[in-house]
C-alpha cells in the first residue's frame, strides 16, 4: 500500500511471511525474547517507550512532579513516546494511618488524563529512596517530604532514635543506623511493626480502587528499588519482599482485576547484573497471570561517573550480559513467563560513549521485547532537556520508528532512521489495527507499506495503523519512505 503524506491510497497485497515465535533461549543465552506483553484494552501487545516522571515529585509538598502538560506535549511531539512510569508516594496516598488522600489521587488522575489524551499508557510507581523524607529531624512538616529520602509517611517511619548523620553521597544514607532500623521495622525484621506492610498493601488497594476502570493506567509498580535493611539478597528478596508483593497483589485484586502488577528485585547488586532471588508471586485473578517484572539497569562503572569507554565499557558490557541472563531467569523460571519493563536506566548523557550506551540498551530492550522507561524526564544532563530547554542526545535517540501496539505477539522488530520491519504472530481475535510510530525525520513524506493493509495515517501524531488478513499466521510488515 502507498500512503501519501496526509492521506492514503488503499490497496496493496497482503504478504504473510513464514516465521515462528522464537523459543526462549537457554538460560542466559543472550538471545532470549519474551513471548509475553502487557496488553491494551483491545488486546494488542504493547511496546512501551517513555520516561520516569519525575524525580521532582519525590519531595514536592503536593506530591506532583514539576512537569506540566506543555512538557508532555513537547515530549510527545519530539519523541513520540507512549509510556510513563509516573512517580507516586505512600506519604501522599496515606498521610495518616488509614486515611487515603482523595485530593492527591485527584491530582494524579489529572496527570493521567494528560497522558490519556495523547494515547499514552501509565505505570504508577510507588516510589521510595532511603525509605522516607522523615528519616532526618528536619523532615518538612513531618509529612515525609524531607530533603533526603522519600516515600513512606512520617507516621510509618520508625528510626527508634538511632542516628542518621549527614552524608556526602545520598546512597550512603541507606546504611545509616536510623535508616537501617526504619527498613527493619517496615519489613518487621524487628518483630515490632507487623502493621506497616499491611498499611502499604492497603495503600495500593486505595490507589487501584481509583484507577481500576481507567484504561490508561496499565500497571502498578509495587515498590521502587527495595532495600532490605539488615536482610539482603535471598533472605530479603525471597522473604519479606516477596511477601509484600503477594500481599499488595492480593489487595489490588480485591478492586482491580485487569491492571498488571509489576514487581522489582532489590536494587543493590541486581541493578548491576547480579541474579535476583525474588520469589514467585501468584496472581489470584481469573485467566492469565498479570504479573510483570520491572528491573532497573545501572552498571557500576557508569554510576561511578565513568563513560562508556575503555575498561568501563568492557565492565558495562559484562554487566549487561549477566543482567539479561538474570532477567530471563526471573521472568521465565520464577514468574512463569512475565512481560518485562526496564523500569529505570539512565546516565549523564554528556559522558564519553553515552550515545553508544543508549543505543546498546535500547537494542537489548528491543531484542528482549521489554518496555523501557528512562530515568528520567527531569531537566539536566541525564534527561532529554537541559534546564534551559536545550535538547540532549536523548531526544534524537528516542525519536525512532517503533511499533507501539501489535495485533498479536511480536516476534521481532527492527528500525533504522528510515525503515521499520515488524514480524508478529497474528491474533485474529484482535480486531484493532497494529499501530506504528513514524518520526518525520525518517519519514518526511509518502511512505510505502508492505505485508499489511494501511488502515490509517495520522500526520499529527505520526501514527500509522495497519491490518493483516484475518487468517494470516505470521505477518511481516515493512515500512519505508516511498521511492
Ligand atoms: C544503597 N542502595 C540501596 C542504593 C544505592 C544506589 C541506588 C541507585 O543508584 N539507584 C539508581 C537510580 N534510581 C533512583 C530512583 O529510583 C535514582 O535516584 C538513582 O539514580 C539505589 C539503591
Amino acid at each position: 500500500s502507498l500512503v501519501l503524506a496526509g492521506s492514503l491510497i488503499a490497496g496493496g497485497g497482503l504478504a504473510a511471511a513464514q516465521s515462528s515465535l522464537p523459543s526462549s533461549g537457554s538460560a542466559g543465552s543472550g538471545d532470549w525474547t519474551t513471548t509475553s506483553y502487557l496488553k491494551d484494552e483491545d488486546g494488542r501487545s504493547l511496546i512501551l517507550r517513555g520516561f520516569n516522571t519525575a524525580s521532582s515529585a519525590k519531595s514536592a509538598p503536593d506530591g506532583m512532579p514539576a512537569f506540566t502538560e506543555a512538557d508532555l506535549e513537547r515530549e510527545h511531539e519530539a519523541m513520540g513516546t507512549n509510556f510513563v512510569r509516573f512517580l507516586i508516594s505512600w506519604r501522599s496516598v496515606e498521610p495518616e494511618p488509614g486515611r487515603y488522600d482523595q485530593a492527591y489521587l485527584d491530582r494524579v488522575e489529572d496527570r493521567v488524563g494528560w497522558y490519556a489524551e495523547r494515547g499514552y499508557k501509565v505505570m504508577l510507581d510507588m516510589h521510595q529512596d532511603v525509605y522516607s523524607g522523615a528519616i532526618m529531624a528536619d523532615d518538612t512538616a513531618g509529612t515525609g517530604a524531607g530533603p533526603i529520602g522519600n516515600g513512606a509517611p512520617a507516621w510509618a517511619t520508625y528510626t527508634d532514635g538511632l542516628p542518621v548523620e549527614k552524608q556526602d553521597r545520598w546512597e550512603l544514607y541507606y546504611i545509616q543506623p536510623g535508616v537501617m532500623r526504619a527498613f527493619d521495622n517496615f519489613w518487621n525484621t524487628t518483630g515490632k511493626h507487623p502493621e506497616l506492610m499491611e498499611h502499604y498493601a492497603n495503600a495500593w488497594r486505595a490507589v487501584a480502587e481509583r484507577f481500576a476502570d481507567n484504561d490508561t493506567v496499565v500497571a502498578y509498580d509495587l515498590m521502587n528499588e527495595p532495600w532490605g535493611g539488615s536482610l539482603q539478597f535471598e533472605t530479603f528478596e525471597a522473604g519479606p519482599l516477596t511477601d509484600l508483593y503477594q500481599r499488595s497483589t492480593n489487595a489490588i485484586r480485591t478492586v482491580d482485576q485487569d491492571s498488571w502488577v509489576c514487581v522489582a528485585p532489590q536494587a543493590v547488586g541486581v541493578n548491576q547484573g547480579i541474579p535476583s532471588a525474588l520469589g514467585k508471586i501468584t496472581d489470584p485473578r481469573a485467566g492469565e497471570q498479570r504479573i510483570a517484572y520491572c528491573p532497573h539497569l545501572y552498571p557500576l562503572p557508569l554510576d561511578l561517573g565513568d563513560g562508556y569507554s575503555g575498561v568501563s565499557k568492557t565492565l558495562t558490557d559484562a554487566t549487561m550480559h549477566t543482567w539479561r541472563a538474570s532477567i530471563e531467569q526471573v521472568a521465565t523460571d520464577v514468574l512463569g513467563g512475565a512481560p518485562v519493563i526496564l523500569g529505570e536506566f539512565g546516565l549523564d548523557t554528556t559522558l564519553p560513549g553515552a550515545q553508544e550506551y543508549l543505543d546498546r540498551v535500547y537494542t537489548a530492550a528491543r531484542e528482549m521485547g521489554a518496555g523501557v522507561s528512562y530515568w528520567s524526564s527531569d531537566p539536566g544532563t541525564w534527561g532529554p532537556y537541559l534546564t534551559d530547554g536545550t535538547p540532549t542526545i536523548l531526544v534524537d535517540t528516542m525519536n525512532k520508528a517503533y511499533p507501539r501496539a501489535v495485533a498479536g505477539t511480536p516476534v521481532s522488530w527492527s528500525s533504522s532512521v528510515d525503515r521499520l520491519e515488524l514480524t508478529y504472530r497474528n491474533d485474529p481475535a484482535v480486531t484493532a489495527p497494529t499501530e506504528i510510530y513514524l518520526p518525520a525525520a525518517g519519514f518526511p513524506g509518502d511512505i510505502t507499506v508492505e505485508g499489511a493493509d494501511v488502515v490509517g495515517w495520522d500526520q499529527d501524531s505520526r501514527l500509522l495503523t495497519v491490518r493483516s488478513a484475518a487468517d494470516a499466521d505470521d505477518v511481516t510488515v515493512t515500512v519505508s519512505p516511498a521511492a
